[in-house]
């Protein structure tokens, strides 16, 4: 048996602005995990199983060097989205590199929803994804490099998802803080069309960069849940096309924050933060996208008022919010804390998953 796990994330900074090719965004991998099993089997017939909604499972065959699935209307149930997906560009590269597919079991569970299956915003689409390609590229000994699932991942996830940045995808690949700019997802899933998948592996990605970054020392970093799962493509879809200003902002706000990091400078990653905040609070007002929920408001507001720098991760609209402030202020983060409680928003205790793999 194979087990695979790949960590979940949070957005840091330059949320939507990473949407488009080449702009960057900082990320974290977090330690709430997908955890992918696979088990060879005798018989043709290929098995899916998900924890969602108390156990659910999806058949599938092969035809034509492509995964098929068992359905009797031949669509692939949501909860399996992205686990099939994920499946059927590996199939693909078997077929490209005619490798005798052999037939398997996978499961998949996380720890990425709270108890009542309401996911927490913590990229568990991406975590499921990378969790599903990484066991499966094991299961068929691939050698599949870090970038190499990374860019299955993202093959994976572009087939659903056209506009995703996969900056979720890229945490969960690698670990660690890592500053991110997305790759032009039109020409990659073009080129995997025209080209097929193991070219898709070694073609240039315009756009594409990940680089790790160092974990802050000086830094503790508060996580807030606003108990409200918001659609990341629907927010996305909302801003409609991109505001050129935003997006130039966004860009010159994470490369200083990169550098900050870089230096370990408390102070100057928290200022990025604010400004990341306001620029997204800007967008808001202008594109009114609703990223900015009484609850993010409350959490934000309630990190100003203990000292911390606090902004929403990721789409918003619900799901989490982050806070960053000097790791000895214990009284300070435990009146924060306090706060987020008070308004009914929950702190979520996670650490950063370390970075792991090289960067081929
Ligand atoms: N345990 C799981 N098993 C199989 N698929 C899962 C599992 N958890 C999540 N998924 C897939 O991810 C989808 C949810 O993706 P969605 O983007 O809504 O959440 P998320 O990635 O956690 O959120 P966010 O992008 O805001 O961080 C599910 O519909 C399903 O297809
Ligand atoms: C708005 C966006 O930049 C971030 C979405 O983050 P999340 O899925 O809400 O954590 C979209 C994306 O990067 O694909």
């Amino acid at each position: 048996m194979i087990t695979c796990r790949a960590p979940g994330k949070l957005f840091i900074a330059g949320e939507y602005a990473v949407v488009e090719p080449g702009r960057h965004a900082v990320l974290t991998a977090v330690d709430r995990y997908a955890t992918a099993t696979v088990d060879e089997v005798g018989d043709e017939v290929i098995t899916l199983r998900s924890d969602l909604d108390g156990g659910v499972t999806l058949s599938c065959g092969r035809g034509g060097g492509r995964l098929v699935p068992s359905t009797a209307d031949g669509v692939v149930p949501p909860n399996f989205t992205y686990v099939f997906a994920a499946a059927a560009i590996v199939e693909r590269l078997l077929a490209e590199r005619e490798i005798a597919a052999r037939s398997y079991r996978l499961s998949i569970s996380t720890d990425l929803a709270d108890g009542d299956g309401r996911k927490l915003g913590l990229g568990s689409s991406a975590a499921v994804t990378v969790a599903t390609v990484a066991a499966l590229g094991r299961f068929h000994r691939l050698g599949l490099s870090p970038m190499d699932r990374y860019r299955l991942a993202m093959l994976a996830t572009v087939s659903i998802n056209p506009r995703a940045s996969g900056g979720d995808v890229a945490a969960s690949t690698w670990g660690g803080w890592i500053a991110y700019s997305s790759p032009d997802r039109q020409r990659v899933a073009e080129l995997a069309r025209q080209s097929g998948v193991d070219a898709a592996l070694r073609a240039p990605w315009p756009g594409l960069s990940v680089r790790p970054l160092p974990t802050p020392t000086g830094l503790a970093m508060q996580v807030g849940w606003t108990a409200k799962p918001a659609s990341t493509p629907r927010m996305v879809a909302g801003l409609g096309g991109a505001d050129a200003d935003f997006v130039s902002r966004s860009d010159h706000c994470v490369q200083r924050l990169t550098a900050a990091l870089e230096a370990d400078d408390s102070l100057g990653i928290r200022t990025e933060i604010n400004c990341a905040r306001e620029l997204l609070v800007t967008l808001d007002t202008k594109a009114r996208l609703g990223i900015m929920t009484p609850s993010l408001r409350a959490l934000c507001e309630a990190g100003e008022a203990v000292g911390a720098a606090a902004k929403p991760s990721g789409a918003g609209g619900g799901d989490c919010g982050i806070a960053l402030i000097e790791r000895t202020r214990r009284a300070a983060i435990t009146e924060l804390t306090g706060r987020w409680i008070a308004a009914g928003i929950r702190p979520l205790s996670l650490r950063t998953h370390p970075f792991e793999g090289d960067r081929r």
